[in-house]
C-alpha cells in the first residue's frame, strides 16, 4: 500500500485530549514499524453522541458505543481507514464488517485516587462525597464504603479537578492510564489503587485499533504494532464481557494477568448500589483466556440470580 501526502492513511478518533494522544501513539508506533514520514498519516477527530451529551448522565443516555457509533459509521463508509479506541469504552461486539483485534502494549490498568491532598482512598474521612460517573466505581465504592456518598461526575481530566476545587467532591477516580498518556502522571494527586482493592474497567489501559474486515494492506499495516501479550489478555476480559452482556448500566470489573507462564483472570460484578460483590478468580493456559472468562461469567451470572444488576428503589 502506498501512503503519501496526497493519500494519507486517515486515522478516525475521538476528540478528546486523551484519545488524540492515543491516535498520535499509533501513528507514531506505525511511523516507526514502516518507515514512514508523519505526512502519510492524517488524525480525523469525530465527534460522537457521548461527547455531544454532557449533561446528561451516561447511563440516561443509554446504549452501547455511545463513543463509538460515529467512528465506525465512518469507518464502514470509507470517511476514515482505521479507528483508534480505549478498549474499555468499546462494546464486546463490532458492527457487521469491522473487526477490532490490534492492540498496542497496555497501560498500567489501575484506578487512581484523586484528591487536592493527594490523599489515599483509605484514609477518606467517614461520610465524603467521591464524584464518578462509572457505575463500576460508584458500586465499587459503595461496597467497600457504604459510609461515602457518591455523586455524578463526567467531563475531562481539567473538569474533574475543578470539580475537586470548587468542593463538589472530595474525592475523584481517573484511570492511572489516562493520566500518563497525557502526560498528566505528576500533575495530578493521585495514588494507584491497587487492584486486589479495586479492579479495573475490562480492558482499561487497553488501546484498540479497528479496521474493516477484508482489506489486506491495512491488515498488513496493522499486524506490524499490534501486540500479543495485550491480546492474549483481553481475550479472557472481553470474553467475560461478552458472556454477562455488560453495558454501561452493569456494574462489572474483570483483569487478565500473566502469572508463572498462565493467565489468571479475576472477575467481578456488583449490585448497583453496592449492597453485594460477587467475584472470583480462575487461572487457564494463556491460550485459553476466552474460555476461561466465558465459562468465570456463567458461574457468576448463576451465583448472581435474575434481576441483580436491577437498580433497588
Ligand atoms: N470512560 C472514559 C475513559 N475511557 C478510557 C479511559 C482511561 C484510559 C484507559 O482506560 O485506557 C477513560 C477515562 C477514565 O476512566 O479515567
Amino acid at each position: 500500500m502506498t501512503l503519501s501526502p496526497d493519500r494519507p492513511l486517515r486515522i478516525g478518533t475521538r476528540g478528546s485530549p486523551l484519545a488524540l494522544a492515543q491516535a498520535y501513539e499509533t501513528r507514531d508506533r506505525l511511523m516507526a514499524a514502516h518507515d514512514l514520514p508523519e505526512t502519510a498519516f492524517a488524525i480525523v477527530p469525530i465527534r460522537t453522541t457521548g461527547d455531544r451529551v454532557i449533561d446528561r448522565p451516561l447511563k440516561e443516555i443509554g446504549g452501547k458505543g455511545l463513543f463509538t457509533r460515529e467512528i465506525e459509521q465512518q469507518l464502514l463508509t470509507g470517511g476514515i481507514d482505521i479507528a483508534v479506541h480505549s478498549m474499555k469504552d468499546m462494546p464486546s461486539e463490532q458492527p457487521a464488517g469491522l473487526v477490532l483485534d490490534t492492540y498496542l502494549p497496555r497501560e498500567d490498568p489501575r484506578d487512581a485516587f484523586v484528591t487536592l491532598a493527594g490523599s489515599a482512598f483509605d484514609d477518606l474521612p467517614q461520610g465524603s462525597v467521591v464524584g464518578t460517573s462509572s457505575l463500576r466505581r460508584r458500586a465499587q465504592v459503595l461496597y467497600k464504603r457504604p459510609d461515602l456518598t457518591v455523586v455524578e461526575f463526567r467531563g475531562n481530566v481539567q473538569t474533574r479537578l475543578k470539580k475537586l476545587e470548587d468542593g463538589v467532591a472530595g474525592a475523584t477516580f481517573l484511570a492511572c492510564a489516562g493520566l500518563s498518556r497525557l502526560g498528566m502522571g505528576d500533575e495530578v494527586p493521585r495514588q494507584p489503587v491497587p487492584v486486589r482493592s479495586m479492579l479495573p474497567a475490562v480492558a482499561q489501559g487497553a488501546i484498540g485499533i479497528e479496521r474493516r474486515i477484508g482489506d489486506e494492506d491495512i491488515d498488513r499495516l496493522l499486524a506490524a504494532i499490534h501486540h500479543e501479550e495485550t491480546g492474549l489478555l483481553l481475550a479472557a476480559e472481553r470474553a467475560f464481557l461478552a458472556t454477562l452482556d455488560g453495558s454501561c448500566e452493569t456494574p462489572i470489573a474483570g483483569l487478565a494477568e500473566f502469572e508463572d507462564g498462565a493467565l489468571r483472570l479475576t472477575g467481578e460484578v456488583l449490585r448497583p448500589d453496592g449492597s453485594e460483590a460477587i467475584g472470583e478468580t480462575q487461572v487457564a493456559p494463556v491460550e485459553d483466556g476466552a474460555e476461561l472468562g466465558r465459562a468465570m461469567a456463567l458461574r457468576l451470572l448463576e451465583q448472581a440470580g435474575p434481576g441483580f444488576f436491577d437498580w433497588r428503589t
